[in-house]
């Protein structure tokens, strides 16, 4: 691992376009969606709030719920990880805190060093996950440095992950959110080459807080660049993509799990379960929409559908093959 890791800018970039020669993105599914019951469902979903301004008694109601329905884990804000903790002790349900987050209309570029004391705080009250956000501005600085140049942007953001990597060892999860909907698909596969040689065990979509949230596409192509990063070596193990932003309902998750993704991040678990539920007992679909829209699903599936259609630049490495788009 250590000598595949670029020290310099253009050994990042040669890194990079190695990958990217080797990317084949597969053609979008079109076919038919996994079926998925509520238990296995449950268990790929991180039931989450990150209100900034969420109270301790809707965490224990957000606990509740995961233990009625034995989501993998709920995702909270590192504040509230002690009270989750002691809301879901004995129970199946994992605790994930996000680290270095941005709040309602505020995205700061948070230090590492902030991080790092953030990682730490939320594993010493007992968190088992954590979601990091990526540096992500910094690889818009691209056009900034010369290839010839001795220092990277690149260096500084893996060296970012690495440091929360090292303040939270396994078993503890690391995940680190990559901001898509800030990003062109080059700069998410570059993101995804530095997560796997951080040694993340996700890369992860969105925050829910900036931009759209997850498209097929974008699952797709962080799962085919891990697979590269992979087969050439360079992650410790298999990375796994964790969707979400915009995940609504089950079909949602089908789709998403249809591309690749192995985790989902939503705040509408008990909705996308409910309406598995009431799909599975056969209640008709005219009383079923009605009770989805009380969760705004028609706008949830608006907004995933209408991201699915912004397709990658046509023949690019990082766009499916046949170009054509999962529905
Ligand atoms: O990390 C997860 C996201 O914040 C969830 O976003 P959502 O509220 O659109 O489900």
């Amino acid at each position: 691992m250590a000598s595949s890791l670029p020290s310099v800018h253009n050994e990042w970039l040669n890194l990079f376009s190695h990958v990217s020669s080797l990317l084949h993105v597969p053609p979008s599914h079109t076919s038919e969606l996994p079926d998925l019951d509520a238990r296995t469902t449950a268990r790929l979903i991180d039931h989450t709030l990150l209100a900034p301004a969420a109270t301790l008694d809707q965490i224990s109601t957000l606990c509740v719920e995961a233990r009625e329905h034995h989501f993998r884990t709920v995702c909270v804000r590192s504040n509230h990880v002690a009270q989750a903790k002691k809301d879901l002790l004995g129970t199946d349900v994992g605790v994930a805190s996000v680290v270095g987050f941005p709040s309602d209309d505020d995205y700061p570029s948070y230090t590492t060093a902030r991080k790092v004391a953030e990682a730490r705080s939320a594993i010493a009250d007992g968190a088992t996950e954590l979601d990091m956000v990526l540096n992500y501005d910094a690889l818009k600085e691209d056009g900034q440095v010369s290839e010839n140049d001795q220092t990277s942007m690149y260096t500084a953001i893996y060296e970012d992950v690495m440091a929360v990597r090292e303040a939270a060892p396994k078993p503890t999860l690391l995940k680190v959110i990559l901001e898509t909907s800030q990003l062109t698909d080059e700069d998410v596969a570059r993101a995804c080459v530095i997560c796997c040689l951080s040694g993340a065990d996700f890369v992860k979509t969105s925050t829910g807080f900036r931009g759209h949230g997850a498209t097929l596409e974008v699952v797709q192509l962080m799962r085919a660049v891990c697979d590269v990063c992979q087969s050439e070596g360079l992650t410790t193990g298999r990375v796994q993509v964790k969707a979400s932003g915009g995940i609504r309902t089950i079909d949602d998750v089908r789709k998403m799990v249809s591309v690749g993704a192995e985790r989902i991040g939503a705040s509408a678990g008990v909705a996308i379960i409910s309406g598995l539920n009431r799909r599975n007992s056969g209640i008709p679909k005219a009383l079923e929409d009605r009770v989805r829209g009380d969760y705004h699903i028609s706008e949830a599936n608006q907004r995933l559908q209408s991201t699915v259609t912004e397709s990658s630049q046509p023949g690019s490495p990082y766009s499916p093959a046949n170009g054509q788009n999962a529905v």
